[in-house]
């Protein structure tokens, strides 16, 4: 548990995360466990003595050397995704944990393309993760959105496959799948390969996201929004554009912030980095996420708390945080309504405990 004084303000504070990766759930005991029961080869541990055990394993995590480094473990991990249960069972897990960390609504990011190319059917993995939505909806609450995400080290090609598959399935009008987004690595591929899967998502009314900003340069963050993203996954670059950042703060873009996973993976050297004072001085609209919750070590409430003790927050300021990351959600109004309603209700009640000086 973190030290800081808003600690338990921050526990119960009602949150939406925006941006998780359902495979960067699966911890370094569930990749042995799974690997074992499916019978998939693990990589040699006389090549990558990392993969040696649980514990080399997790050391290993502890130590990425930038986003690319990070990538490779990422990748290898899904390799022991098999079955439609495998990614029902890691779904669930990660909103099991989101819940206790007070998330309320949940929007998680998966990365078909890769698992299609070592032979998953597109059904299988979808139908596995909204699964674990529906069950996380029925018992424990929330809300739920999964975003399919391309990833830039494939070429486009594949990424029309899953797409082509996506509009097949009417995955989006049946409320399966909610939105589109890209990850993987950033400097390399070009910045619009997306422009035209991109152009015919939006003319379907497809919410759009993008991981840019991360480790890329401003005209990065611009290019995506020139491909018609509403929102921005990272984005803590934009603080090297001040005119930049007061177009995405006029134009109310959602940054999904992750500052551990900055930190972990070498885009910032410490949290101080992370611009978030600058982003509430601006009037950037935030939210800060996991990202890779089970490789970083740390899920949502760490995040917030970790912000916490670097940046000193006000309750005032965290009220801003929560009532934007609830605007920024791809939700309906009335849901939106809802939980405005939960977070107005929760801080008024802390700040009459706290003026009764019943808070330590
Ligand atoms: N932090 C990150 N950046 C880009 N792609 C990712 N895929 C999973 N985590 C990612
Ligand atoms: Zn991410």
């Amino acid at each position: 548990m973190c030290q800081s004084p808003l600690h338990d303000f921050l526990q119960g504070l009602p949150k939406c995360e925006h941006h998780a990766h359902l495979e960067g759930c699966l911890s370094p005991e569930l990749f042995f466990q799974l690997a074992e029961r499916n019978g998939v080869p693990l990589p040699d541990p006389e090549a990558n003595p990392a993969y040696a055990s649980v514990a080399t394993l997790k050391e290993r995590y502890k130590n990425f050397t930038s986003l690319d480094d990070f990538l490779v473990f990422f990748f290898q991990g899904m390799t022991v995704l098999q079955h439609e249960q495998d990614f029902t069972d890691l779904a669930w897990t990660y909103f099991q944990r989101a819940h206790r960390d007070g998330v309320h609504h949940a929007e998680v990011f998966f990365d078909p393309e890769v698992h299609r190319e070592r032979g998953i059917p597109y059904e299988t993995i979808v139908d596995g993760f909204s699964k674990g939505c529906r069950r996380a909806e029925r018992e424990l609450g929330l809300t739920t959105r999964l975003i399919m995400c391309f990833v830039r080290h494939l070429p486009v090609s594949s990424a029309e496959k899953v797409y082509d598959e996506f509009i097949s399935a009417r995955h989006f009008e049946a409320g399966v799948v909610h939105g589109l987004g890209c990850s993987s690595t950033e400097i390399g591929p070009p910045k619009d390969m997306y422009r035209e899967l991109y152009a015919a998502a939006a003319e379907r009314g497809i919410p759009l996201t993008a991981h840019v900003g991360e480790v890329g340069d401003p005209t990065y963050i611009s290019a995506a929004l020139e491909l018609g993203v509403q929102r921005i996954d990272h984005g803590i670059r934009l603080v090297d554009d001040p005119e930049l950042m007061r177009r995405v703060a006029r134009e109310g873009i959602l940054l999904t912030l992750c500052p551990l996973s900055n930190v972990l993976l070498r885009c910032v050297p410490s949290l101080e980095h992370v611009p978030v004072r600058r982003f509430l001085e601006a009037g950037v609209k935030f939210s800060i996420n996991s990202d890779d919750p089970a490789y970083v070590g740390a899920y949502i409430l760490d995040n917030y708390c970790a912000v916490q003790e670097a940046h000193r927050l006000s309750v005032a300021e965290w009220c801003v945080i929560a009532e934007n990351s609830v605007r920024g959600s791809w939700i309906g109004d009335s849901r939106k309504a809802e939980l405005l309603e939960r977070i107005r209700v929760y801080v008024k009640k802390y700040l009459q405990v706290a003026a009764e000086g019943g808070l330590s």
